[in-house]
């Protein structure tokens, strides 16, 4: 079952907010959905945003900017909240871990198994649901932050075909190697084995894939969690070793904030559109 909870005029379409019932995480989620003006014309292609540690869909919506890009390249934007929630779904202490850290991957650990099954519910769920509607076409791109970053990374280049484009903004590239990305995958997936290379992007990169899928990252370098959580050398250095495509720029006094992601977010979103079109 499907219900609207927000509903706003945004730069000429709307910005709403959608609770649907998810099978694969066996609990109710939020997703925030903009629709720009030309919809009324037929359907739109889709931008998937996935967001990072402690944000539900809110984040987004209300602190990128993305819609007036979103409304000028007649683009759909949808952005889910970022892990199962609720009463009855497991949690855990600190930010980086249960709810709001969801991770985009599929859990094999007790008690997380149930209902963190991200991976699964943004690549064919969601989609699903989305699609839908006919005013969502299934064109898509994906683009995200931080862990969000990491996600959107890892599945475009897992699913090869599926996406036109993937971007992101200061993404995890490794989280086999760093802090954050070590907790949630020993809790989530147990300890380090070959389960954790299918959800690394630099290990991906290393891999042998079948579509060379350009990346495109943008990164500040006063982010506060460059060094220890983000290191995108190992991108860097995984992409020149196999010549795939990447883009990375790296842009001198930005943090990790979304006031970062609300300078750039147009050029995402350009780049997207052109790739969708
Ligand atoms: N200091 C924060 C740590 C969490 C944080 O910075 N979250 C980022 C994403 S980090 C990687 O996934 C974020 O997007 N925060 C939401 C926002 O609106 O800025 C804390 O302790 O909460």
């Amino acid at each position: 079952m499907t219900q609207r909870i927000e509903h706003h005029a945004c730069f000429g379409g709307w910005q709403d907010v959608y609770q649907h019932r998810s099978e694969v995480l066996d609990c109710d989620m939020r997703v925030g959905v903009y629709y720009p003006p030309q919809v009324a014309h037929g359907p739109c292609p889709v931008l998937y945003w996935l967001s990072g540690l402690t944000c539900t869909e809110q984040n987004f919506i209300t602190k990128a900017g993305a819609q007036r890009y979103a409304a000028e390249h007649g683009i759909i934007l949808v952005a889910p909240d970022t892990s199962p929630r609720g009463e009855g779904v497991p949690d855990a202490d600190g930010y980086d871990l249960g709810q709001g850290a969801g991770f985009y991957v599929n859990a094999t650990q007790a008690p997380w198994s149930r209902n963190f099954r991200m991976y699964d519910y943004i690549v064919d769920e969601l989609p699903a649901w989305v699609e839908s509607d006919p005013a969502a076409s299934s064109v898509r791109a994906i683009s995200g932050h931080s862990m969000g970053g990491h996600g959107a990374l890892m599945i475009a280049l897992r699913n090869p075909g599926r996406y036109r484009s993937v971007s992101a903004f200061s993404p995890i590239v490794a989280p086999s190697q760093v802090p954050w990305g070590e907790k949630a995958f020993s809790a989530y997936l147990g300890e380090r084995s070959e389960a954790w290379k299918t959800y690394d992007t630099v290990e991906l990169i290393a891999g042998d894939l079948s579509e060379r899928l350009p990346l495109k990252i943008d990164q500040g370098e006063a982010d506060e969690f460059l060094d220890a959580q983000l290191q995108p050398q190992r991108l860097a250095e995984s992409c020149a070793a196999r010549n795939h495509p990447l883009d990375l720029k790296l842009r001198s006094g930005y943090d990790h904030s979304y006031y970062f992601i609300q300078s750039f977010i147009g050029e995402h979103v350009a780049y997207h559109a052109k790739a969708m079109a």
